[in-house]
């Protein structure tokens, strides 16, 4: 039987660059973790594709996953359900794939509760200032969605003591090789490593 893949789960306030970030991250050819595509309630931005960047579904169609135990974990955020669909992460971490999740903190604890052998890291911004013209720049919400972002993420913020890392968004470059660090280190964990280990060593051990 494979080994079992990791998860990693990627979380942080929005705004602070954790697409940007993933998508810099999965463009290193060194990289070959596999992306857990989320499920969505909120309308798609201009250029964004149903099955891409999420599965846009209705209200209805959501709370229906939910009532059938399919999603990994759930949230709402800003008056829209955002979830992990369960089958594809199980899927993959079966076969020994790493599975990598962008999600928001309240989902991220959810999972963290289910698998606590998953590697758990947070994006912070350099600051809220810098945070809140990030969201400007975006060009996405408009300003009462920015703000209702804003208000979420100096909560969220305070959550960071549930990871087991921070990264500062400062330069792309430095948060993509942080988080590639920290993935090589997590490899190398005796827990990880022992069981193949011990098997490699044969019988007389
Ligand atoms: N709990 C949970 N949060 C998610 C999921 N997918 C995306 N999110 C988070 O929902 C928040 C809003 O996402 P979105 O509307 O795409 O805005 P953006 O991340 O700021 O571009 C962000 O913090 C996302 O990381 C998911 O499957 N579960
Ligand atoms: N390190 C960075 N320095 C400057 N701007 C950044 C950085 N990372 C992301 N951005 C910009 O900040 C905005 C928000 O990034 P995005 O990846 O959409 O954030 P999130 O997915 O966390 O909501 C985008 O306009 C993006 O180009």
């Amino acid at each position: 039987m494979a080994k079992r893949g990791m998860l990693i789960v990627l979380s942080g306030p929005s705004g602070v660059g954790k697409g940007t970030v993933r998508k810099a991250l999965f463009e290193d050819p060194q990289v070959d973790f596999n992306y857990s595509i989320s499920m969505t309630t909120r309308t798609p931005r201009s250029g964004e594709q149903n099955g891409v960047d999420y599965y846009f579904v209705s209200k209805q169609a959501f709370e229906e996953h939910i009532k059938n135990g399919e999603m990994l974990e759930y949230a709402k955020y800003v008056d829209n359900y955002y979830g992990t669909p369960l089958k594809y992460v199980n899927q993959q971490l079966d076969a020994g794939h790493d599975v990598f999740l962008e999600i928001e903190v309240n989902g991220a604890l959810q999972v963290r509760a289910n698998c606590p052998d998953g590697v758990y890291i947070f994006l912070t911004p350099p600051d809220i200032k810098e945070l809140r013209s990030r969201l400007l720049h975006r060009g996405t919400d408009d300003l009462t969605v920015i703000n209702k972002r804003i208000q979420t993420a100096s909560k969220e913020i305070r959550m960071m003591q549930n990871y087991d890392y921070a990264v500062v968004n400062d330069k792309i470059s430095n948060a993509v090789a942080e988080i590639k660090n920290i993935v090589k280190s997590e490899r190398l964990k005796v827990n990880r490593v022992m069981p193949d280990y011990l098997t490699s060593l044969g019988d007389e051990i």
